[in-house]
């Protein structure tokens, strides 16, 4: 007899636990606001998961998150007629989650597909796992077809670059412009897509030499791999870096290369006289401050660490508590500075506050908060810190401006207005200490530098000298604040 007992109901499929926790990391990212970053640790902890379903889970969020404009479309077009905005949002999550296990891990279909709709049935009940299971069967058909689909159903090819890279329109065109300036006016799908590949962990050695450290990490049973350009650099190739004691006692921190050749720059660029006395303006939350504090320790100079922040202040103090005897901290504005402390410092860094479009390969669901909007008030707050970095500056020492951002008003555009007013100011050479410093050639516009992630294998990092001669003192800026 084929009949079933009265009351009988097929076994539920229980939810796999690696794609439970990925699916609760979407919705806290998508109805809280929260980073994926921050809040995947403790939901894997608490799921108790081993570390392969650990790696998974934060391969599946961080892979759907850094996707969603792709899957919002393929979703979009297999939806028979609803629009996202239709979709019950917890479903929505899941289809994403599908999709990408569908098209980027090339899971097998009917692996993806049941999962996802096991999830669906018993987190939102068997209606919703019906549509779920047959959007994505439509999505699953045109599996290999979805680039070309995308290209011949979008109007332009911005439009279709935002859409199959995942990026808002806006930053394309920012980076499409930024990229023109330095003479790359084709290659904006390399660094979109770069945007969209994760970035290595890259340790800075401060007061160990990098074969110790390697050590380290070969005895921690990880592995690394050589750097790309500083070649005092690192790279964890696998595993927790807080597991290596280096990293938890600061010898040894976790800093993108292109930050650590900022660092290096800021220490070894030539100035004549006197070199005492450094100020770190910007620098919650403290990972340049510590790699120049290694150096300054050598060198008998003082560091003066200004953020205006107290929880950043306080990341700061916990990364220089290696050297806590050599940086004064500092809870303040840095625009006040210059007119409080005119002419004192021998070397400053402003690493400005600014869009950060230049890191998106490091928080997946950032692209999708920032506004163009907040451009203009972001170069306003970078100029006046240049203003008072300047004021700050002696004659003759070395004044760096530096942003984690490609973005031409953000970089070219601050530098060349803060020059047109200020009188004596001077654009100096960062290219020949970068090259210098450097593994291999980093990308110059002008006499400035601009470092991308899709050549460097760095975030998008903008440097610029600024020179201050003996006489300009007098005719610093005056603060430009209201
Ligand atoms: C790009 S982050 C600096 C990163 C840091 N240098 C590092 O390497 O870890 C910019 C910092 O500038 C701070 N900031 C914002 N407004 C500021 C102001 N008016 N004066 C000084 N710093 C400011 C922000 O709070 C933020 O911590």
């Amino acid at each position: 007899m084929n009949e079933r007992p009265a009351g009988w109901v097929p076994r539920r499929q229980s939810s796999n636990y690696a794609r439970l926790v990925a699916y609760d990391a979407l919705r806290a990212v998508n109805t809280e606001d929260a980073y994926a970053n921050l809040i995947l640790p403790g939901m894997v902890s608490r799921a108790r998961l081993n570390r392969s379903d650990a790696a998974f889970a934060t391969n599946l969020a961080y892979g759907t998150l850094r996707l969603q404009g792709r899957w919002d479309a393929m979703i979009a077009r297999c939806s028979q007629g609803r629009t996202l905005a239709d979709i019950d949002p917890r479903a929505l999550d899941l289809l994403r989650l599908g999709c990408y296990q569908l098209i980027e891990l090339k899971t097998p279909p009917h692996a993806a597909i049941n999962e996802t709709v096991a999830l669906a049935r018993n987190e939102l009940g068997q209606g919703i796992a019906g549509f779920v299971n047959a959007v994505l069967r439509r999505v699953s058909e045109r599996r290999n077809a979805w680039r070309g689909i995308i290209e011949n159903s979008t109007a332009s090819r911005e439009e279709f670059l935002a859409v199959w890279h995942s990026h808002p329109r806006w930053i394309v065109r920012q980076l499409e412009s930024s990229l023109a300036a330095a003479g790359r006016s084709t290659e904006v799908e390399a660094v979109l897509e770069a945007n969209n590949t994760p970035a290595k962990v890259a340790l800075a050695c401060r007061n160990i030499s990098p074969e110790h450290l390697k050590a380290r990490i070969e005895r921690a049973k990880m592995t690394w791999e050589d750097p790309y350009l500083v070649p005092s650099a690192v790279l964890l190739a696998s595993g927790d870096p807080h597991r290596l004691w280096p990293v938890r006692d600061g010898v040894a921190g976790v800093q993108d290369e292109g930050s650590q050749l900022i660092s290096a720059i800021v220490t070894e660029a030539s100035i004549s006289g006197k070199d005492k006395s450094w100020l770190d303006m910007c620098a919650g939350p403290g990972g340049k401050t510590a790699t120049i504090a290694a150096t300054a320790a050598r060198r008998g100079v003082r560091v003066f660490a200004n953020e205006p922040q107290a929880h950043r202040l306080d990341l700061v103090e916990e990364n220089i508590a290696p050297w806590a005897d050599t940086v004064a901290l500092r809870e303040g504005d840095g625009r006040d500075i210059g007119a409080q402390e005119p002419d004192s410092y021998d070397r400053i860094l402003v690493d400005a506050p600014c869009s950060g479009l230049g890191a998106l390969r490091r928080r997946p669901e950032a692209r999708w908060r920032k506004k163009e909007s907040d451009l203009a008030a972001l170069t306003q707050l970078q100029g006046e810190l240049l203003d008072s970095a300047y004021r700050a500056l002696r004659p003759g020492g070395l004044l760096l401006y530096t942003t984690c951002s490609p973005v031409l008003a953000e970089t070219r555009d601050v530098i060349a207005a803060f020059l047109e007013r200020t009188a004596g100011a001077e654009l100096g050479d960062v290219t020949v200490t970068a090259n210098r410093r450097a593994l291999r050639p980093v990308a110059s516009r002008g006499m400035t530098v601009q470092l991308w992630p899709d050549i460097h294998h760095t975030d998008a990092m903008y440097m610029a000298r600024i020179l201050k001669s003996a006489s300009a003192s007098e005719f610093a800026p005056a603060s430009r604040r209201s």
